[in-house]
């Protein structure tokens, strides 16, 4: 600083003083300006060192002593090697190293580690300070403690670093956008559905990965999300690189602000929602189908809350309930409509559904709105709410009317008769056993009975079967009529009938029924317009006295009823011990009679037919026997009418036509005078068999002529009006077989079959024979019936002739054969060879009348 003077002295004065002034204010501006540096150090919270080139703390300044490595004393001459850390120390000096070669260095950074495996961090700005020589040169350092910064941008990161896991874990797919559309961000889902990698994703539009059409798409949504300026819903199509299908994206878009409030973008999250969607329409395809379903249902379907009304009802519903007004039923209970004593029933089922939880399935009779009875297969279902309870219940009924008339059809067909509409057999027996277990608890006795009417084949076989049906009916009603509600009357088949008599008091109850029953039987029976006598025979068997066994009461009743018609039918039996003994030899022969043919022990007898012109043997009857090994010579009375009844007759029938067949061929071998054999047949031969076909095969095969045998039928065989009878026999006729009506008298019907059918010859009954010479009315039919055979060009045969009178009776009157023990009882085969073929001898003839006379 230099002044001017005029005075040297007091110029050098004034020079010294201003030289001395100079340095003053020299040393107060440095003063000065060391106040103001350390103002400003003290001001900073940083550390201000000073340190040579080799890292030597010359000096230090700091307002806080705590953030320095150690005391300032202890550190000042140390070098950093000596203070901080080695790996930091080797920074340090590389750090003072930049600065001597720049002159400055900012931004260094350090982190001092601390014991508890913290660190502190700090940054470093260094200036070179020249000194006097480039060796004197040294540094000033300011330290920065960052670790607070450090600190935040740690958590920053570790969250940053969290957030990004989080957005690259989930499968949706995240992107962020500038306002241009610009990728800034996107997830790994996002790269992956665009088949790009992140990196590719971020920096390009979406026109970089769509087509046009689907990138100026999601523009827009963009748009329209900025221009909201909050969360906006869309959807997006985007297609799949991989599949090259198309994709529903379901995007949320949110525009994205900065620090000052303005819009820097938006983010999107899209989800796939390609397969919810699909789901949802399936879905909905689904609910329409079961809707449609249900609607056209014929099934009745409702559904009713936990008050039990209505919530839904489907049209078949209202239909049978109200008609088309389904409102009248929603909202209400059945009780409220259509009501009905069925509606409790319903109520109570469906509110136990409620409170079991379980589906519950019942049939249920009831009316519909136009009053017609319907059966109801019914199953309610319940319905679960989220937490478990019952929420509704869903009843679907189905209409089983049909199925239920079939079943109680079935049930009818299968327990009961369906002529009488009695319970059968087996209904009968399930009645049994249970009558059994009731009088066994109550201790009381009870009936079996069982019922067989006399006549009815009688009637069935010369009224036909619908007169028989009309029969059993009526015998039915009677039965019924002569018994308690409680007994049960059924029909086993047949003509066959039983009644269970529970409660019995006493033994003699059981006989004051079946007196009963055979009185009602007694009134004729009025069938077809004619008044018809059939009377029954009853067996009866007694629990517990007879048997406590189901089996043994039937088979007991069997036996006392089988005695009873043994013993003049119309009557009542009680079983008694020994009628099993009789019922067990009728079994026992029954079982032995199919065994008969093929062990051999049948066996044909003849009986001769005598011309009562000449007294010429003409032919013969063949007449059935068994030779029993045990019994001996069985006759056909006591076996025939068990062939019958079992339906054996049919095969033994068969046997007796081809023996008899073959003896006839025999006897009418060449040179040998014509022999005819009779031969019995049996009406179920003619129901059960090609008669005249099978007759036709036994001709051929024994070689025997037509017109050597003689069929004999019996007189109700022809009043079978159905035709069948009257076919076989035009048939047998035109095959020139002749026909002879059997036991011709005894018959209950007009004559007027005699001109209808092919009937060659009429055997007058034996009945009628034997009262011939003592009964004058005898004599008088036997004469009528010749009247008749001659006039319709019949032959005669007179059977049972037993006496000369009989016989010449007889010859005088023009019947033309006899047949009798007058002549010959029955022989076999060979002892019939050997007889006189010539019966004139003695015996009257009308030759020989003619001779006398
Ligand atoms: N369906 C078939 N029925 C047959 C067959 N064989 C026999 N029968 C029938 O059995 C009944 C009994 O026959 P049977 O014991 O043989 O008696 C016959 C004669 O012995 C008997 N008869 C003959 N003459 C006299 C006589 O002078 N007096 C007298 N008391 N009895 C006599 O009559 C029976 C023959 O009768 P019919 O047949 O009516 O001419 C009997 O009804 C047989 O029909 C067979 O194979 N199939």
């Amino acid at each position: 600083m230099t002044r001017s003077n005029d005075n040297d002295r007091p110029l050098q004065r004034s020079a010294e003083m201003a030289d001395l002034t100079e340095c003053k204010y020299r040393e107060r501006d440095l003063r000065e300006a060391l106040e103001l540096v350390e103002g400003i150090i003290n001001a900073i919270p940083d550390v201000l060192f000073e340190v040579d080139r080799d890292g030597t703390y010359l000096n230090v300044w700091t307002k806080n002593p705590d953030m320095l490595a150690a005391p300032k004393e202890e550190l000042l001459g140390r070098t950093v090697h000596e203070v901080l850390p080695p790996e930091q120390a080797v920074d340090a000096l590389k750090a003072i190293a930049e600065a001597d070669e720049k002159g400055v260095t900012y931004g260094n950074i350090f982190s001092i580690p601390l014991p508890d495996g913290e660190c502190l961090w700090f940054e470093h700005s260094l200036a070179k300070k020249p000194g006097s020589t480039p060796s004197a040169d040294t540094f000033l350092v300011l330290s920065r403690d960052i670790t607070e910064r450090k600190q935040v941008e740690h958590a920053l990161d570790e969250t940053r670093t969290r957030l990004l896991s989080v957005v690259q874990a989930i499968p949706d797919m995240v992107w962020l956008k500038d306002v241009e559309g610009i990728f800034l961000f996107c997830n790994q889902a996002f790269a992956q559905a665009v088949g790009k990698r992140e990196a590719e994703v971020v920096g390009g539009t979406d026109y970089d990965l769509f087509e046009p059409e689907e990138a100026a798409c999601c523009r827009e949504s963009d748009r329209a999300a900025m221009e909201a300026g909050r969360l906006c819903l869309d959807e997006e199509w985007i297609t799949h690189h991989l599949t090259g299908q198309p994709v529903l994206l379901e995007t949320r878009k949110v525009p994205v602000f900065n620090a000052h409030g303005r819009m820097t973008g938006v983010l999107g999250v899209g989800c796939d929602i390609t397969e919810r969607k699909r789901m949802q329409s399936a879905l909905a395809a689904r609910e329409r189908e079961f809707r449609t379903l249900v609607e056209h249902s014929p099934d009745m379907v409702a559904r009713y809350d936990r008050d039990l009304r209505r919530l839904y009802v489907n049209p078949a519903f209202a239909a049978t309930l109200v008609g088309d007004d389904m409102a009248a039923l929603l909202g209400k209970t059945p009780s409220e409509c259509p009501g009905g004593s069925y509606a409790s029933i319903y109520e109570q089922n469906m509110s136990e559904v409620f409170e079991t939880a379980k589906g519950r399935e019942f049939e249920m009779t009831w009316k519909d709105r136009s009053g017609r009875e319907l059966c109801h297969l019914v199953r309610m279902t319940p319905e679960f709410a989220e937490d478990g309870s019952v929420e509704s219940v869903l009843m679907v009924g189905r209409d089983i009317t049909e199925l239920s008339d079939s079943r109680q059809k079935i049930h009818r067909m299968a327990f009961y008769d369906s002529l009488t509409s009695l319970p059968n057999r087996a209904l009968f027996n399930d009645r049994l056993q249970q009558m059994i277990v009731d009088a066994s608890w109550h201790g009381q006795m009870a009936g079996v009975m069982l019922i067989d009417m006399d006549q009815f084949k009688a009637v069935n076989d010369t009224m036909g079967h619908a007169v028989g049906d009309e029969l059993l009916r009526e015998a039915a009603a009677r039965l019924s009529a002569c018994v308690r509600s409680y007994d049960t009357v059924a029909r086993f088949g047949g003509d066959e009938f039983a009644i269970l008599l529970p409660e019995v008091r006493h033994g003699d109850d059981l006989a004051r029924i079946a007196d009963k029953i055979l009185g009602k039987f007694e009134e004729c029976f009025l069938l077809d317009g004619r008044e018809v006598f059939v009377s029954c025979s009853i067996g009866i068997a007694v629990y517990p006295d007879d048997s406590s066994d189901a089996g043994d009461l039937v088979k007991y009743a069997d036996a006392a009823m089988y005695f009873a018609k043994r013993s003049g039918r119309n009557n009542f039996r009680y079983y008694s011990k020994d009628l099993t003994a009789s019922a067990k030899q009728r079994l026992t022969l029954e079982s032995e009679l199919r065994r008969a043919a093929e062990r051999m022990e049948l066996e044909l007898h003849y009986q001769p037919k005598v011309s009562l012109d000449d007294g010429a043997m003409v032919g013969s009857e063949a007449l059935l026997r068994w030779c029993h090994p045990r019994l001996g010579m069985v006759p056909p009375t006591q076996f025939i009418q068990i062939a019958e009844d079992t339906g054996l007759i049919v095969d033994l029938g068969q046997w007796v036509l081809r023996e008899a067949c073959r003896t006839a061929a025999k006897w009418n071998a060449a040179g040998m005078a014509p022999h005819k054999v009779a031969i019995n047949l049996s009406a179920r031969q003619f129901q059960s068999q090609n008669l005249a076909g099978v007759v036709a095969d036994i001709l051929n095969d024994t070689a025997c002529r037509p017109e050597w045998i003689e069929l004999e039928i019996t007189e109700s065989l022809l009043l079978d009006d159905n035709g069948k009878t009257l076919d076989a026999l035009s048939e047998l006729r035109s095959m020139g077989v002749s026909i002879a009506i059997d036991d011709f008298g005894t018959g209950y019907s007009a004559l007027s079959y005699l001109a209808r059918f092919p009937i060659d010859t009429l055997k007058i009954d034996r009945s009628f024979i034997q009262s011939v010479i003592t009964d004058h009315y005898g004599a008088e039919l036997v004469k009528a019936i010749l009247s008749i055979a001659r006039s319709l060009g019949q032959q005669v045969v007179a059977e049972g002739v037993e006496t000369i009178e009989q016989a010449a009776f007889l010859a005088a009157h023009g019947c033309q054969l006899a047949q009798g023990f007058l002549y010959s009882k029955p022989m076999p085969e060979a002892e019939i060879a050997a007889l006189p073929r010539n019966f004139s001898d003695g015996y009257p003839t009308s030759k020989a009348l003619n001779l006398e006379g």
